[in-house]
C-alpha cells in the first residue's frame, strides 16, 4: 500500500473578491510509494504548496480523502493529527529556524515538544549534527551559518523525532548551486541511508534530476502528468507538461528560433532526438561525416537523468540535397529526425 494516498482530493479557498472560490487542488488523486523522492513540479500558483500542506494534515481537505501511513486525515480531530505531523518532517526554502535558540536547541525543539528524555534528546541531538557535518557549530547561532549551513540544521532538525515523510519545500531554492549540490547530497542520504520517503516541491530541474525518482507535474490545481522522472523529462504526454518541461530542457526550436537560426546558419534545420537505447550522438555525426555533410550545432543539448540520457540536438547541415535526404533517411529508422519547415 502507498505510504501516502490522496484519492479526488479538492481544496477550496474563500475568494477575497467575493466571488468564486479559488479551487486551489482540483481533483487531484495520487499515491506515493515508501522510499520514494517524489518530485511535484509546475508554474507559480499551479497548487504545489497547497498539496503539501494537504499531506503535513496542516489543512484540512475540502472534500475527497487523504490517507498517510494507513490513516485516513479528512476529518480527523485536532488532537489524532498531531502525532500524523510528528511523523512528517518538513523544511523550507526560507530554513524558519528559531534565531534565538543555539544549532542544538534548534534540533532539540521538536523532541522536547514531543515529550521526549533528557538522555534521549541529547544522543539523538548529537547524531543528527554528527549526520549533517555540524557537530562543531552546535553552540553557534542560526545568524552565524552560511544558508547551506542553515539548511543543514533545518534538516537535522526535521528529522528529530524519525519522520517516515520528509516534505521539501523549495529547500535549495535560496541556496548558490555549489551549496544546492551539497544540500541535494545530504538529502539523498537521508533517503538512501534512512529510508525516509521524500515529497520535493521545486521548480529547479538540478534537483528532480539529482534527487528525483518520481514526478507529477502540476498545472491549476491538477496533476497533469506522473510517473518515472525519465519518462515525464524525455517524453512528456500532456500538452502543458511538453510546455513546462520545454522551459527547463531544451527540445525543439519554437518558430520564432527556427527563424533566428536561419539568419545565422546556412543549411538545412534539422534536430535529432535521442532517447536511451536510440542511435547515439556519434553514429549519426558518424554517418554525416561519412556522406561528406557539414554539419554545425546550432540549438538544444543532452541532459542525464539517473544516469539515462536523452535530449534534442539542431543542426545546420549543408551538402547536395539528394545526399542529405539519404542520410535522414537511413538515421530516421534509429533516431527521430525532424526538419524545420
Ligand atoms: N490561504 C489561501 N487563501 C486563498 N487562496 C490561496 C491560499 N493559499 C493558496 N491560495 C491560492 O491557491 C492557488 C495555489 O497556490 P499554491 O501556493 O499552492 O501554489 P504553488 O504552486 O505552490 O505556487 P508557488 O510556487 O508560487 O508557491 C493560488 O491561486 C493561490 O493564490
Amino acid at each position: 500500500m502507498a505510504l501516502v494516498s490522496l484519492r479526488n482530493v479538492t481544496k477550496a479557498y474563500p475568494n477575497p473578491n467575493d466571488g468564486d472560490p479559488i479551487l486551489a487542488i482540483d481533483d487531484v488523486s495520487l499515491d506515493i510509494e515508501a522510499g520514494d523522492v517524489f518530485g511535484i513540479i509546475g508554474y507559480s500558483g499551479a497548487g504545489k504548496s497547497t498539496l503539501v500542506r494537504l499531506i503535513n494534515a496542516l489543512e484540512p481537505v475540502s472534500s475527497g480523502s487523504v490517507v498517510v501511513d494507513g490513516q485516513e486525515l479528512a476529518g480527523l480531530p485536532e488532537k489524532q493529527l498531531r502525532p500524523v505531523r510528528l511523523g512528517i518532517g518538513m523544511i523550507f526554502q526560507q530554513f524558519n529556524l528559531f534565531n534565538a535558540k543555539t544549532v542544538w536547541n534548534n534540533v532539540a525543539y521538536p523532541l522536547r515538544v514531543a515529550g521526549a528524555s533528557k538522555e534521549k534528546i541529547q544522543a539523538r541531538v548529537d547524531e543528527l549534527l554528527e549526520f549533517v557535518g555540524l557537530s562543531d557549530k552546535a553552540k553557534n547561532y542560526p545568524e552565524q551559518l552560511s544558508g547551506g549551513q542553515k539548511q543543514r540544521v533545518g534538516i537535522a532538525r526535521a528529522l528529530a523525532t524519525e519522520p517516515r515523510i520528509l516534505l521539501c519545500d523549495e529547500a535549495t531554492s535560496a541556496l548558490d548551486p555549489e551549496t544546492t549540490h551539497e544540500v541535494l547530497a545530504l538529502l539523498k542520504r537521508v533517503n538512501e541511508e534512512f529510508g525516509v520517503t521524500m515529497v520535493v516541491i521545486t521548480h529547479e530541474m538540478d534537483v528532480i534530476q539529482t534527487l528525483a525518482t518520481k514526478v507529477a507535474v502540476m498545472d491549476k490545481g491538477r496533476v497533469i502528468e506522473t510517473g518515472e522522472v525519465f519518462d515525464v523529462f524525455s517524453d512528456p504526454q500532456n500538452a502543458s507538461s511538453q510546455t513546462f518541461v520545454g522551459t527547463v530542457v531544451k527540445g525543439q526550436p519554437s518558430a520564432a528560433e527556427v527563424a533566428v537560426l536561419r539568419e545565422r546558419h546556412a543549411g538545412r534545420i534539422v534536430t535529432f532526438s535521442f532517447r536511451d537505447g536510440d542511435a547515439s550522438q556519434s553514429s549519426v555525426f558518424l554517418s554525416l561525416a561519412q556522406a561528406g555533410i557539414e554539419f554545425e550545432l546550432v540549438y538544444g543539448g543532452i541532459n542525464e537523468i539517473q544516469g539515462r540520457a536523452f535530449g534534442h540536438l539542431t543542426l545546420a547541415l549543408r551538402g547536395p540535397d539528394a545526399v542529405i535526404d539519404g542520410v535522414l533517411a537511413d538515421i530516421a529508422g534509429a533516431s527521430e529526425v525532424t526538419e524545420a519547415a
